[in-house]
């Protein structure tokens, strides 16, 4: 049976287009010779926006949904003000292809610096909630500018929003060896949607029993995601906790430039989109200092969610073998990790 993956390619600003590039290289490399790979790339982000004052038009949200799945760089750039790209395209494309779970895996891999003493053992998947919480633009302000000036930005949380990336989460933890979920939320303060949260949280963890679980406000999640980062198996939470912890996440195990993420449109309806967790890193664009291995082990994400586990895994060993190899005295560039991370998934 011939096999094909049908792939939209939105590379975005920054080093967005530097570290896309080396995906696609390690993911010609690891497929099977009978898997026909199709690429459309997309040009959107701050260059378009610039020719033609679009962020996501509707004919181009049309064709997207068409693919298998999306592969993204970053999205927003200094020359345009901020939001307009952030909102009008990477977050247009998360609410239109409802992909409301946000994977984060945080892995500390063998030999990979952390800031941590110790080196804690760390292998934990955030599971960020993607289409609600203060995300959903949701607010406005009043007199702008003025010294009297309003500005709200509501968080929005459903039932409905709530309970399927909860049972999501349950799912993920039920599959893992550890059997361990903790939301994390602030119901001593945010006492109408971290109540909700709560009470979901443990209605549908009845049916989970063999799962254990935990609750932790985000503030004292932050002390131990430094402090024992080892007790976190599986975590569950909103859209902006999700954002802030993943950040951290990343930091403590080995840089922002390892964080891969996931964002997952579980019921097949539209295609899921994978993406670095960085952004467009400005400072560093155009140098050839930016990590490709967010993007690479990103890759491996959209592969197992594909059904192609066996090559998904050749990637996340060739990434541990290539870091294991790293020292602080061999620096190389972007290019040279995508070359070397291709080469070890061909073999
Ligand atoms: N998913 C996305 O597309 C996404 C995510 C985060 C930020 N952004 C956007 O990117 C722009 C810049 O945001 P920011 O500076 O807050 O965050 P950023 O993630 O782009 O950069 C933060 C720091 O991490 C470094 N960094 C990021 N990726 C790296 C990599 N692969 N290798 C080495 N170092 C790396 C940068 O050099 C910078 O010092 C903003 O417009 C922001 O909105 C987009
Ligand atoms: C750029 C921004 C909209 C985005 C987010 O907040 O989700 C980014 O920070 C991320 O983590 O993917
Ligand atoms: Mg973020």
């Amino acid at each position: 049976m011939s096999r094909s993956i049908n792939l939209a390619v939105v590379p975005g600003d920054g080093i967005g287009q530097e570290v896309v590039a080396q995906g696609l290289k390690v993911l010609a490399a690891v497929l099977p010779q009978d898997v026909k790979l199709e690429t459309k790339e997309y040009d959107l982000g701050a260059q378009r926006w610039h020719r033609t004052g679009e962020t996501l038009p509707d004919a181009e949200l049309d064709s997207l949904k068409k693919h298998d799945a999306i592969l993204l760089g970053a999205i927003g750039d200094p020359s345009v003000p901020s939001g307009v790209l952030e909102r009008g395209l990477l977050l247009k494309l998360r609410f239109a292809f409802d992909h409301y779970v946000n994977l984060r895996p945080s892995k500390l891999f063998p030999n990979t610096a952390t800031p941590l003493a110790g080196r804690p053992d760390i292998d934990f998947v955030v599971v960020r909630e993607g289409t609600e919480g203060p995300y959903t633009g949701n607010g406005g302000s009043l007199r702008t500018g003025t010294p009297a000036e309003v500005a709200t930005e509501v968080s929005l949380n459903t039932a409905y929003g709530v309970e399927r990336v909860v049972r999501d989460a349950y799912e993920r933890a039920n599959s893992r060896p550890r059997k361990k979920l903790t939301l994390v939320h602030k119901n001593n303060v945010l006492v109408y949607a971290g109540h909700m949260w709560k009470n979901i949280f443990d209605k549908v963890g009845q049916e989970y029993p063999e799962v254990t679980t935990d609750y932790l406000h985000v503030d004292a999640a932050t002390i131990f995601f430094v402090t024992q980062p080892e007790r976190f198996d599986v975590i569950v939470t909103d859209n902006l906790f999700g954002d802030i912890l993943t950040d951290l996440a990343a930091a403590v195990t080995g840089g922002i430039g390892l964080a891969a993420s996931g964002n997952i449109n579980p019921t097949g309806e539209f295609p899921s989109m994978f993406e670095p967790v960085h952004g467009s890193a400005p400072d560093i664009a155009g140098t050839g200092k930016a990590d490709p291995t967010a993007t690479i082990l990103s890759v491996a994400l959209l592969l197992r969610h594909l059904g192609y586990e066996s090559e998904a895994v050749r990637i996340e060993d060739a990434v541990a073998a290539d870091l294991a190899g790293r020292t602080p005295e061999a620096v190389r560039t972007t290019d040279e990790i995508g070359d070397a991370l291709a080469v070890r998934v061909a073999s």
